[in-house]
């Protein structure tokens, strides 16, 4: 009897083998970004690895590896400064899917964030990639607390306008999903009012990309959208939101 169940147990082992040569998937992620946007960080986070305050600033490419199920995942984290960016284009080549990671608590180099990412989105375009687009450090930018210096009539036409900023951004973000591009809010992005980018739309907005309608805007020309697009906001200090980027990934 022993027997006959060590023989089932062999069998089914070896039918799982087989499967597994069949079905074994390669997924290979390529993360970019501008520099101390948090693309380490955030290989470190979906490696399960603890957070890093301080991190070294990647030069070239690193590559992480890890099984998920019977799939192989590599991770290749690319540098982020400028003299690196040449060499992304030969990542993308075999990238089953983008991230591109965005510091939100930085508006010192917005304009390039911009452009760079439209540069990425316009090179991958046409394979039809998957991207992902990560709006990181949302921990560092907080709603301002408006009830203090509500009394201090220095503050007060500031707070009445952030008041209002608030307010809309609150009651509007749930309704967003129904709304065309032409009626989500733009803002003058500035520090004191960094928190509305934590909004998906408001972020896809100031970024140029029509969700809804998948088109991307650029100062010059639009294009059509024809791949999976995602933009979500994250804090890889915190993990927060960082499960539902790994919900969507799943569901590639
Ligand atoms: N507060 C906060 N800090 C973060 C977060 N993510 C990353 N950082 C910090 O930002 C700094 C840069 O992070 P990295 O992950 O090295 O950035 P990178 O994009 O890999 O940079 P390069 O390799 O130079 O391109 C580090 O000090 C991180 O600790 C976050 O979600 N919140
Ligand atoms: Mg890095």
């Amino acid at each position: 009897m022993l027997g006959v169940e060590c023989l089932k147990q062999w069998a089914t082992s070896i039918w799982q083998y087989i499967l597994s040569i069949f079905y074994q998937k390669e997924l290979n992620i390529v993360i970019v970004g501008l520099q101390n946007s948090g693309k380490t960080s955030l290989t470190t986070v979906l490696l399960g690895r603890p957070f890093e305050q301080d991190t070294i600033p990647t030069l070239g490419m690193r590559m992480e590896q890890f099984s998920l199920g019977l799939n192989v995942v590599r991770i290749f984290d690319l540098a982020g400064q400028h003299r690196f960016h040449h060499i992304w284009k030969r990542y993308f080549e075999r990238a089953d899917l983008i991230i591109y990671v965005i510091d939100l608590s930085d508006l010192t180099n917005w304009q390039e964030c911009k452009r760079t990412l439209h540069q990425v989105i316009v090179d991958t375009n046409r394979d039809g990639i998957p991207m992902l687009i990560l709006g990181n450090k949302i921990d560092l930018i907080n709603i301002p607390d408006i009830s203090k210096g509500v009394n201090d009539r220095k503050n007060q036409k500031r707070s009445a306008a952030d008041l209002s900023a608030i307010e809309q951004w609150k009651y509007m973000a749930p309704l967003l999903r129904n709304y065309e591009f032409e009626d989500i809010p733009t803002y003058q992005l500035e520090d004191s009012n960094l928190y509305v980018l934590k909004n998906v739309e408001t972020l896809s907005k100031e970024l140029g990309i029509d969700l809804k309608n998948g088109i991307l805007y650029m100062p010059e020309s639009q294009i059509y959208l024809d791949r999976d697009l995602a933009v979500f906001t994250i804090s890889c200090k915190d993990g927060e939101y960082v499960q539902d980027v790994l919900n969507w990934v799943n569901q590639l």
